[in-house]
């Protein structure tokens, strides 16, 4: 079935995505879009906007970027002061129009809509059972499995939301939309990120809080990990569902996913990011390692990290790279001939800058390593004397089963290969990650997951589990 091929046969997980809500607030659609525009860069497959008037919910769903489905006549067409969206990261396979967000549940008792980011770990259990119990899915994805859970259970609303979560295990940070009130909703490692902020007198949730600068968002909060917060015309409701919680907020959304003006249960992610410049420098000069005249970072998401570099090393930072802003994210498309032409579109080196020179080259990540080898490949063709890299986190190991697409593990070059054969790979002189216990002095917490670096998963994985047991045997 599509679901096991979901996950296994094409080495794809469902990955990021990008969740906005709106509660009592003029022309709701429209804060919507702009705010999933903020969010555009969490996914790019497909997305999808459902408003209530009060009285009936009405969503309209498509294919691509946002602007391929939303313009102000189909704006226009959803009316009321509640919405939530949803923007969808691409992937092979998957990409049915069932699958596209927000999930639609409509019944007797009253309809709803279900907006959610993460990766639920036992959806192929639950939707076994569900539907030996007769449920019927329309489509493949993970999220469909939280709108037939919530509306098989029984009690308020608050009660059947309460008693779904209870069986999910995984990430999940999620929004549901009723008539009259909005649920927020994070999972008990608090592994996806989710903020709410005040508008006018409603309410935003946000995957990110970059968003809600373009709608005036303010006096923003964190869902906190194993809380459901109940909005309605009455203000927020805190409940707390789960008995035992921890912060394990994917370390990645601060690497790569999450903008840099976004902050996340209170680490700024250029920060962040910056710090783990700093920390690599630091490393460096304890080292007594590398001499060079310039630093490098390759656009966008590791230009904060080669400032910090920059700073700490008193080198200076340099523009040798540029990128054709036209181009989108390589490490989010779905085949590696994809990926290689994307990369190649998309970075260029600056000749004059780069010429004679020795270079720090500081990147978030190495994932399969197309991106670093094509780089260092441009800076020597350009005249490069020496290409020195330094990632700014740890080698990925491990795949992530929580929403994002590091693959399985053959694609990852650091689970077949050892730092000095990922250095010969990538042609660098010299190449140095960022060590998890670094990288958390350098993000100053420990309420990290670090899965994908080492191993270890905060969570239960299921027939995920059983499935990476035997991707490593195999390796054997
Ligand atoms: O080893 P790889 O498989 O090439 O993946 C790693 C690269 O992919 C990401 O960049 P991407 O181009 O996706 O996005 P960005 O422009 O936000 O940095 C990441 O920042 C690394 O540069
Ligand atoms: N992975 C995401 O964050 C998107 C949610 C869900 N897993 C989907 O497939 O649509
Ligand atoms: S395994 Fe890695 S990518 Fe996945 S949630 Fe954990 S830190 Fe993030
Ligand atoms: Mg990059």
């Amino acid at each position: 079935m599509l679901f096991e091929k979901d996950y296994f046969l094409t080495g794809k997980i469902n990955e990021e995505c990008g969740v906005f809500g709106v509660f009592n607030v003029k022309d709701a659609a429209s804060l919507t879009y702009f705010g999933l525009h903020a969010l555009q860069h969490r996914g790019q497959e497909a997305s999808g906007i459902a408003t209530s008037n009060k009285k009936e919910i009405k969503c309209i769903k498509g294919r691509g970027l946002l602007t391929e489905t939303f313009n102000n006549r189909v704006i226009k067409e959803l009316k009321g002061v509640h919405a939530v969206g949803h923007v969808r990261y691409s992937t092979a396979g998957g990409n049915e129009i069932e699958n596209i967000q927000p999930i639609m549940v409509r019944s007797h008792k009253g309809d709803f809509a279900v907006s959610h980011n993460g990766n639920i770990v036992n959806a192929k259990e639950l939707r076994e059972e569900m539907e030996n119990n007769g449920s019927i899915f329309q489509g493949t994805s993970d999220s469909e499995i939280i709108g037939h859970l919530i509306q098989r259970e029984q009690g308020d609303f608050v009660e059947k939301i309460r008693k779904a979560v209870l069986h999910l295990e995984g990430a999940f940070a999620f929004v549901v939309m009723r008539e009259n009130e909005m649920y927020a909703v994070r999972d008990h490692n608090g592994l996806r990120p989710l903020s709410v902020a005040k508008v006018d007198n409603g309410y935003v949730v946000s995957s990110e809080s970059c968003a809600f600068d373009i709608v005036n968002g303010r006096e923003e909060f964190d869902v906190l990990p194993g809380e459901l917060l109940k909005i309605d015309y009455n203000g927020i409701q805190h409940i707390q569902y789960a008995e035992k919680t921890q912060l394990k907020m994917c370390a990645m959304e601060y690497i790569y996913f999450s903008r840099p003006d976004s902050s996340i249960d209170g680490i700024n992610v250029h920060t962040a990011r910056k710090l783990s410049g700093r920390m690599l420098a630091k490393i460096d000069k304890e080292a007594g390692d590398v001499e060079a005249d310039i630093v490098v970072g390759v656009p966008d998401s590791s230009l904060s990290a080669a400032m910090g570099y920059a700073e700490e090393s008193g080198l200076p930072y340099e523009l040798g790279l540029i990128k054709n802003r036209y181009v989108g994210r390589t490490f989010i498309q779905p085949t590696q001939a994809q990926r290689e032409r994307g990369v190649r579109m998309k970075l260029s080196a600056v000749r004059d800058i780069v010429k004679g020179k020795r270079i720090i080259l500081v990147d978030d990540s190495i994932v399969r390593g197309t991106t670093s080898k094509r780089i260092v490949q441009l800076l020597k063709d350009a005249g490069a004397t020496e290409v020195h890299v330094r990632i700014g986190s740890p080698a990925i190991t491990h795949p992530c089963f929580y929403g994002v697409d590091t693959s399985s593990r053959k694609e990852l070059i650091s689970a077949r290969k050892n730092n000095e054969e990922v250095r010969d790979f990538i042609i660098a002189d010299s190449l140095k990650f960022l060590e998890v216990d670094k990288m958390m002095e350098a993000f100053e917490t420990e309420n990290l997951c670090v899965a994908c670096f080492n191993g270890v998963y905060p969570t239960d994985l299921f027939n995920l589990g059983v499935q990476l047991k035997e991707e490593i045997e195999n390796e054997r």
